[in-house]
């Protein structure tokens, strides 16, 4: 038991509020800073009038990713199948397929394999790991794929629909562990049986609003960014906006873009403060289009969709069983995200629409409504899905991505072994980080 232990943990997110009721469970005493005024972090859900759920953010849990189910259990909480009717379809350089052609699949397979070498908790161990590291994925599948198509195709399957990135702005390795990390591309890339296999009745913020209401009265501060960091022999103090939370121990439960902005005193040791340089935020739009009711499954499409063109790399059916209405959700990332942000609101409507209705037809022109999520535009997110390494960068800083400085800890789904990027990773992160505050001498 940790009692009289005093832990300051900077980040409502699901990593911060795991770690904090982890300590909380051990006898610790916790203060859980947010800077928003909300807990959850990457996670936001809005309501149409009738009960639509639209996750704005994270949405989706699937199989292994146990601590996510099992606090959704824990929480009083409960699941629902992704909508699945019907066959995906493959937008293929102007053609519809109903699968890639076999020679995506088998470089899909060889990325499986390499992956399977890595220790996740080290990738930069591996024999190959510094050829990787200075491997930008989008140059390997050029290289791998037989064909500019099947390579651009799998660039945005995997660096976009993944990482939200392009295939040239990340290594090969990065890609690997986060592979590795999942269990290799079936289980990352999969609705039923995959990582998009289930949502939470209620939408994710649901389940960290439960989370939150666990701690004991007081332990979590709204609307209190952490601006600074100081440690020394006697203990570790938290300075916000309003006042100093001071501790014994401190988890910064945030991606390492944002942990970056934190001023530390003394400052952080160069390699770990580089990692802070060097894992940005990735950048997507998540899109939602609503209409009157999901039209597009009695013309026999299931709304779901990959594409070797932009704007939108991928679509899903996210209507919601408890509503007549239809629910077509798009992701554009990297460039593609990019140019729709620099759209007049018009064009990137049209623009949107257009996509769309390639996918299921011209009536998805004409939608209730189209509302359009960006999380780089938030102050203290930055970017999505998570961060990931810059090429060459795994070698000198990866073994900084955990290791405690004094009495400071990393949690976040960045510093995760397991579904790193997730809300899974996210939790387990987070229970690593309280449990090595708890071994502390
Ligand atoms: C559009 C989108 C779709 C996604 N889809 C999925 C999905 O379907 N399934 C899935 O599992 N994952 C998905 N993810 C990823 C998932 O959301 C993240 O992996 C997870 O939420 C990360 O949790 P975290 O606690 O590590 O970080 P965050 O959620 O980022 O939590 C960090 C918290 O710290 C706060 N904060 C920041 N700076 C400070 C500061 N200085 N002081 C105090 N507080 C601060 C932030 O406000 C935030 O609340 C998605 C993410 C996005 C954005």
């Amino acid at each position: 038991m940790a009692d009289g232990l005093r832990v300051v943990v900077v980040g409502a997110g699901f990593s911060g509020l795991a770690a904090a009721l982890a300590l909380t469970r051990a006898g610790a005493q916790v203060r859980l800073l947010e800077a928003r005024d909300r807990v959850g972090g990457r996670v936001l859900t809005r309501w149409l009038p009738d009960v639509t759920q639209l996750d704005l953010g994270a949405q989706w849990i699937g199989p292994t990713q146990d601590r996510m189910y099992a606090l959704v259990a824990e929480h009083g909480l409960a699941t629902f199948a992704s909508a699945a009717i019907g066959a995906p379809t493959v937008l293929w350089a102007g053609e519809r397929r109903a699968e890639p052609p076999a020679r995506a699949t088998r470089v899909l397979g060889l990325l499986d394999e390499y992956a399977a070498r890595l220790d996740p908790t080290a990738p930069w161990q591996a024999p190959e790991a510094a050829h990787w590291d200075r491997t930008l994925l989008g140059g390997w599948l050029r290289a791998t794929a037989g064909d500019d198509d099947t390579a651009d195709y799998l660039g945005r399957l995997l660096a976009g629909g993944l990482l939200a990135t392009g295939a040239d702005e990340v290594s090969l390795l990065h890609l690997l562990f986060y592979l590795r990390s999942a269990g290799g591309t079936g289980p990352l890339l999969g609705m039923a049986g995959g990582a998009q296999q289930d949502r939470i009745v209620g939408g994710p913020p649901a389940l960290a609003e439960r989370m939150a209401a666990a701690l004991p009265p007081g332990a979590l501060t709204l609307a209190a960014p952490v601006r600074a960091v100081e440690q020394n022999v006697d203990g570790v103090t938290a300075w916000t906006d309003t006042g100093r939370v001071n501790g014994d121990a401190l988890v910064v439960a945030l991606a390492p873009a944002l942990a970056g902005r934190i001023r530390y005193a003394p400052p952080l040791p160069p390699l770990r403060d580089g990692l802070t340089q060097r894992m940005p935020m990735g950048s997507a739009l998540k899109i939602h289009a609503v209409y009157a009711e999901p039209f597009w499954r009695a013309d026999g499409f299931s709304g779901v969709s990959t594409s070797s063109a932009g704007p939108l790399t991928e679509t899903v059916d996210n209507s919601t069983p408890t509503s007549p209405l239809g629910v077509l959700t798009g992701f554009s990332y990297a460039s593609d995200a990019a140019a729709l942000r620099e759209m007049s609101p018009e064009r990137r409507r049209r623009c949107l629409l257009d996509a769309f209705a390639t996918v299921v037809g011209p009536q998805a022109g004409d939608p209730v409504d189209l509302i359009e999520y960006d999380w780089s535009a938030e102050e203290w997110t930055r970017g999505c899905f998570s961060g990931a390494l810059t090429p060459g960068a795994w070698g000198a800083y990866g073994p900084h991505l955990r290791t405690p400085v004094g009495r400071v800890y990393w949690a976040g789904t960045e510093t995760a072994t397991r579904w790193t990027g997730y809300l899974e990773g996210a939790v387990r992160a987070g229970e690593r980080a309280a449990a090595e505050v708890l071994a502390r001498p």
